[in-house]
């Protein structure tokens, strides 16, 4: 898979992760370990994140944010001039940036974890959860969605995400926790997600 090579072979810079990591301890009393949001676009990471970012006072991070200030544009804008590749590039480099960063909930975009050189370093530095969602659902909340560059060109978004999910299902699994968002509101999501994330970073919510 061409987007895959693209990241992997270009060697991006590494930055020195462990010595940020070692500084940074978060309110949670672990050294550093992220929250890491999962799952396919719609699933609620952004929305989450921000609450988990309230609820614990600890840093944002939302990935496609980060790549948009950087690049001063739009996800939709720098996939229409730049391309996906281009994308992919940028969305690994700010993510090695982000793991360099004070420990916080980091928001990835939906195809971030897709990618086995973004896996490894999430699953290494992160406590990662994959925000389970059913298509209908994503769909749904998907349906006035003009941000999405994936979706701008299909003729039935359905289908689309079917076959993304797909694809991308197996990945996700490899998560250290599955939630399933079902209907369930931000609250009681995010309630549950600091809580496991607690649980297993020996913190206190
Ligand atoms: N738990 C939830 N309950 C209801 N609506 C939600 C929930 N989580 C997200 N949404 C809505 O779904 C849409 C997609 O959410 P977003 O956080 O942007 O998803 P992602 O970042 O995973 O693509 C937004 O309109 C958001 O307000
Ligand atoms: O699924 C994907 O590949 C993408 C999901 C988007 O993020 P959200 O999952 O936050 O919508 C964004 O990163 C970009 O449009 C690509
Ligand atoms: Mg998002």
């Amino acid at each position: 898979m061409m987007a895959r090579k693209l990241g992997e072979e270009r060697g991006l810079s590494r930055p020195p992760i462990d010595s940020a990591r070692e500084k940074s301890r978060n309110r949670a009393g672990s050294v550093g370990r992220h929250l890491v949001l999962v799952g396919m676009m719609g699933c609620g990471k952004s929305l989450l994140g921000r609450w988990l970012g309230r609820r614990s006072g600890l840093p944002i991070y939302d990935l496609d944010r980060i790549v948009s200030q950087r690049e001063h544009r739009s996800i939709s804008a720098l996939f229409e001039e730049k391309g996906e590749l281009y994308f992919r590039q940028k969305e690994a480099e700010a993510l090695r940036w982000v793991l360099s960063a004070p420990a916080g909930i980091l928001s990835t975009g939906g195809g971030t974890f897709a990618f086995a050189g973004n896996r490894r370093l999430l699953l290494e530095h992160g406590v990662v959860f994959y925000l389970e969602a059913p298509v209908d659902l994503l769909e749904a909340r998907l349906r006035k969605s003009r941000g999405r560059p994936l979706l701008a060109s299909s003729s039935d978004r359905r289908q689309t995400l079917q076959e993304l999910l797909g694809r991308r299902e197996p990945f996700y699994r490899l998560a250290h926790v599955t939630i399933s968002i079902a209907e369930r509101s931000r609250e009681e999501l995010g309630e549950r997600i600091w809580q496991t994330f607690c649980e297993r970073t020996g913190g206190e919510a």
